[in-house]
């Protein structure tokens, strides 16, 4: 079953006079259980794809569905529903809030799905290495501890759809293993994970890889 579909994106950015053409006609079809890497060189259009993917940002041109949902053209506060819902998120930029702690900033993505799961908390705190960070607040954290915590936030509520930019950007050997693990309990479970890394560790566990260039994908 089709999990995640994208139809010609388009996304033009403009700087004074000058156009960006960050995303040139994508589409992608990711189904049930699939681990799909997304490759390319910096400024290839990895990021704004997923941003246009997941709803954070809107494409000029095209649409996206997700789950049987149309993403595209809707207000701000429908993709956020449909976002909570389907998609676990991880950005570059850390997505963890201020002040709530580490295990309250996990919780709460399984509270706007339904209801928390403590053994599941401690699990993700276990796992990602922060059981003695578990009341810590975000801006105390080291910079591989943010990006653990980050990760166990877009794994809270077990989303159908997993996307995660750089997940291994700020994170060490073992927290990368173990997120290896969880990818693939993932797939066994029918969820499906869409990466943009420069891992090329990762990119090889993907069933799949989908090369950026220039905001077009080649044939991966
Ligand atoms: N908000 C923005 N305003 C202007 N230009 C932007 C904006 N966001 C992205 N761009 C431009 O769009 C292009 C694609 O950027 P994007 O961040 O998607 O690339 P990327 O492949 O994720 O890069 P990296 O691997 O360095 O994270 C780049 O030329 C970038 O400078």
């Amino acid at each position: 079953m089709n999990v995640l579909e994208a139809h010609e994106l388009y996304r033009f950015f403009h700087i004074g006079d000058h156009e960006i053409a960050a995303l040139r006609g994508v589409s992608l079809t990711l189904v049930e259980g699939e681990l799909v890497a997304v490759i390319g060189p910096s400024g290839s259009g990895k990021s704004t794809l997923l941003s246009c993917l997941t709803g954070l940002d809107e494409p000029d041109g095209g649409h996206v569905i997700v789950c049987g949902r149309r993403v595209t053209r809707r207000s701000e506060a429908s993709r956020a529903a449909i976002r909570a819902v389907s998609f676990g998120i991880l950005q570059q930029s850390n997505n963890l809030l201020p002040h709530l702690t580490v295990a309250e900033n996990i919780r709460l993505p399984m509270l706007l799905t339904g209801s928390a799961d403590e053994e599941r908390i401690a699990e993700l705190l276990k796992v990602m290495g922060l059981v003695h960070r578990a009341t810590a607040y975000p801006a105390t954290l080291s910079g591989g501890e943010t990006a653990r915590a980050g990760l166990a936030v877009a794994l809270a509520a077990d989303p159908p759809v997993l996307v995660a930019d750089e997940p291994t950007a700020e994170i060490d050997r073992r927290a990368e293993a173990s997120l290896m693990v969880y990818l693939d309990a993932r797939r066994t479970t029918g969820k499906t994970t869409l990466l943009a890394t420069h891992s090329a560790a990762l990119a090889s566990k993907a069933d799949r890889i989908l090369r950026l260039r220039d905001g077009r994908l080649d044939d991966g």
